[in-house]
């Protein structure tokens, strides 16, 4: 079998304090990406609306179309200071989320764009699964009532390196997005993401280790910095975990940078001792890894 992650690579994730100020937003960005760079990272990920604060009714203030070509960098700031700084820093960028808005179809996303090292966007990820939930006295919130969801597996092949999977936040939740990945052969799957207080504590650890897992790959998920005085308060606690499903770092609530090497052969080890991937019976279980059998049926 060929090596999913063909050379060690270094992955950093900017946990990044983020506030109002789009500009503010983005010239910090800069700075904690240029800082990664300098440590050696070869792909920096940033967190969830990197860009504005977190919340429905800040998605159509902040939000920008996709336009590549100059004069566009008025509708379209934070895809030019992504592509701009891939290209500054030389390094793959995951440049977290940003509130997209498509004039066509009047819709609204919560969109990743990931650079090359010569700051070509590479490809889109629109958030496949809306955050809509209702935990009583704990926490509402309904990323539906402002945001379409998109609708495609995110696959990015990385030259030299191998292919990753890119998903946005809630989208961890639904395993079969990360069993799509891995079958297609990614050996990192990334999540820009923004749990909060309640079911950060909850599940945030829990999800990001039973994908690594499920799948025998890394995760890194990557989380805005914990601002109290927010209106939405993330729960922070950036991580990278391995194909084993053991934390290799993770940061507190606090602005930091996660950093963490990757190996291919920590994949292959893994998977030659607990072999998942050969042991796999799609004889008993054809109709669920079909879709054929839903809940309720
Ligand atoms: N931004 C999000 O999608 C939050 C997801 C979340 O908190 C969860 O529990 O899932």
């Amino acid at each position: 079998m060929a090596k999913l992650l063909k050379k060690p690579l270094k992955l950093a994730l900017v946990q990044l304090a983020t506030g109002a100020d789009k500009t503010a937003n983005l010239n910090r960005a800069r700075s904690k990406v240029l800082e990664a760079t300098g440590q050696g990272a070869n792909v920096v990920v940033l967190p969830e609306c990197f860009n504005s604060p977190y919340g429905t009714s800040f998605f159509p203030k902040y939000c920008e179309q996709l336009l590549p070509s100059p004069p566009s960098e008025t509708q379209s700031p934070s895809y030019h200071a992504l592509s701009a700084l891939a290209k500054e820093a030389k390094v793959f960028l995951v440049g977290g989320s940003i509130p997209e808005h498509d004039p066509a179809t009047k819709k609204y996303y919560n969109t990743s764009l990931t650079f090359n090292p010569e700051g070509k966007l590479l490809d889109t990820h629109r958030k496949v699964h809306l955050f809509d939930i209702d935990i009583p006295g704990k926490i509402s919130f309904h990323e539906s009532e402002i945001l379409s969801p998109g609708n495609k597996v995110t696959l990015i092949d990385l030259p030299d390196y191998g292919k990753i999977g890119v998903a946005i936040c809630y989208d961890i939740r639904f395993p079969e997005l990360a069993t799509i990945a891995a079958r297609k052969g990614c050996f990192l799957l990334l999540y820009p993401g923004a749990f909060n207080l309640t079911t950060g504590a909850l599940h945030w650890e829990l999800q990001a280790r039973a994908r690594a897992m499920d799948n025998q790959v890394y995760v890194g998920l990557c989380s805005p910095a914990r601002d109290m005085k927010a209106q939405y308060h993330a729960w922070g606690h950036s991580m990278v975990i391995d194909p084993n499903a053991q934390i290799l770092s993770e940061a507190d609530e606090t602005e930091s940078i996660v950093y963490a090497n990757l190996e291919g052969e920590k994949i292959e080890e893994t998977r030659k001792g607990i072999p998942l991937y050969s042991q796999r019976r799609f004889d008993v279980y054809p109709d669920v890894s079909e879709g054929k059998i839903r809940f309720g049926e």
